[in-house]
């Protein structure tokens, strides 16, 4: 790979003969999406999609979230300065093969979006890109939803953005593609795959099959009792918000990761073990103490209310059993011209409305909505 980049920084500078950068997207649904509609419109920039079927091609282009969209891969590709795969992680593969196979531009970047990192990294390393640089990529951003509806410029604004370029990738490369990626508002960092695949195995992956596996355990005792259901609160919801995630996209992620989620769900049960043991010896010392220690790490995590953490700018209300008051709290919000994504009511007993939780797309629009509320005397928190 990288075997002829020669006029690299030319091509990277003026564009191409037309005068404009192409940027191919392939898979225009949350996150290809949202990379779109970063770059879409920018001074000099082309942003073609590519999906496989015809109706989510023309929904994209329809959207308005890409100046055109393609089923051809072949037409997405020709002439494109930069490549972009959104498709799921169990895809990426057969679309470096077909891409291998295509005419490309010499000195294109491709790129891709993929939660795992080592097996595409290798496979692209394996092909011979033809004179183009691969660099794996993945935007530590997102949500529990899917889709090209889902999909918003503001996805990434704060996020980490992980670039895993070989050692042999041109630095040329690695910061035109940084330089793109300014668009997304993303702090850029790199490191080598296999570390981002023990490091976001830990902190993502893991974490997605707890909150399934949760949600699972309950359901099954649900069907016992409905209650079990009506009484989920907050804290059910606040660690089981990320199963309602999308299952092939999931699927592919921890089969493709398996072999560090393997280690991880033997330290998992060895927590849980311990979990066990200090019950069975009703040593309530043992598990405050568990509780001190996880206080004391969750608290230093860094304050970013995006990404992994959460997908929105979100509060939540304690709102009295009074007819009204969630009227109120809208209208004031509506008058002071705060934009509110969401309004959920989350019932804590069946005939009384407990919590109120709203989400807004913009961090001000959340500082400002938090200051109002608590100015009408009710109790906000995070
Ligand atoms: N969902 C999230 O929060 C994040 C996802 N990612 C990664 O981004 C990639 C895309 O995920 P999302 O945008 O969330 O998924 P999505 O479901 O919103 O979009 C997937 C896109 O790929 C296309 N696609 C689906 N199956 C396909 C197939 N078999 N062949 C060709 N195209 C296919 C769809 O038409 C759609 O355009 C995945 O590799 C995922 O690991 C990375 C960061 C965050
Ligand atoms: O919704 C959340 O909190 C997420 O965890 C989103 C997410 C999903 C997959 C990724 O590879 C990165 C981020």
């Amino acid at each position: 790979m990288n075997a002829d980049i020669s006029g690299f920084s030319e091509r990277k500078e003026a564009g191409s003969s037309s005068g404009t950068i192409k940027i191919a997207i392939c898979g225009v649904g949350l996150i290809g999406g949202s990379l779109a509609l970063c770059l879409k419109g920018k001074p000099g920039y082309r942003v073609v999609g590519h999906e496989i079927r015809e109706e989510s091609a023309a929904k994209c282009a329809e959207l308005g979230v890409v100046d055109e969209a393609t089923t051809s891969l072949a037409e997405a590709a020709a002439d494109a300065d930069y490549i972009f795969l959104c498709v799921p992680v169990g895809r990426l593969n057969d679309y470096i093969d077909e891409l291998s196979r295509l005419p490309l531009k010499p000195g294109c970047v491709m790129t891709d979006v993929g939660s795992t990192k080592a097996s595409i990294v290798e496979h692209a390393a394996q092909l011979a890109l033809k004179g183009t640089t691969f660099i794996g990529g993945h935007p530590m951003a997102g949500s529990e939803r899917s889709g090209v509806e889902a999909a918003s410029a503001d996805l990434f604004e704060n996020a980490y953005y992980v670039l895993t370029p070989t050692e042999d990738a041109p630095a040329e490369a690695v910061q035109a593609l940084e330089k793109l990626l300014r668009w997304t508002r993303a702090k850029i960092i790199t490191t080598d795959a296999a570390r981002h695949d023990r490091i976001v195995g830990a902190i993502s992956h893991l974490p997605h099959m707890i909150a399934v596996a949760l949600v699972n355990q309950i359901a099954g005792y649900n069907e016992s009792s409905d209650l079990y259901r009506s009484l989920a609160a907050g804290g059910f919801r606040d660690i089981t918000r990320i199963a309602s995630s999308d299952p092939i996209v999931w699927r592919d992620i921890l089969v493709n990761n398996r072999q560090v989620l393997l280690e991880l769900l033997s330290d998992w049960r060895r927590e849980m073990d311990e979990f066990t043991r200090l019950l069975e010896s009703e040593d309530g010392e043992g598990v405050a103490e568990r509780f001190k220690q996880a206080n004391d790490f969750r608290n230093r995590l860094p304050e970013r209310r995006k990404g992994m953490i959460t997908s929105l700018y979100e509060c939540y209300v304690n709102v009295p059993d009074q007819p009204g008051v969630i009227g109120r709290i809208a209208a004031e919000l509506g008058q002071a011209r705060i934009n509110l994504s969401n309004l959920h009511i989350i019932e804590s007993r069946e005939d009384v409305p407990g919590v109120l939780r709203l989400s807004f797309r913009r961090q001000d629009d959340l500082d400002r909505a938090v200051a109002l509320i608590r100015s009408m005397d009710y109790i906000v928190y995070f």
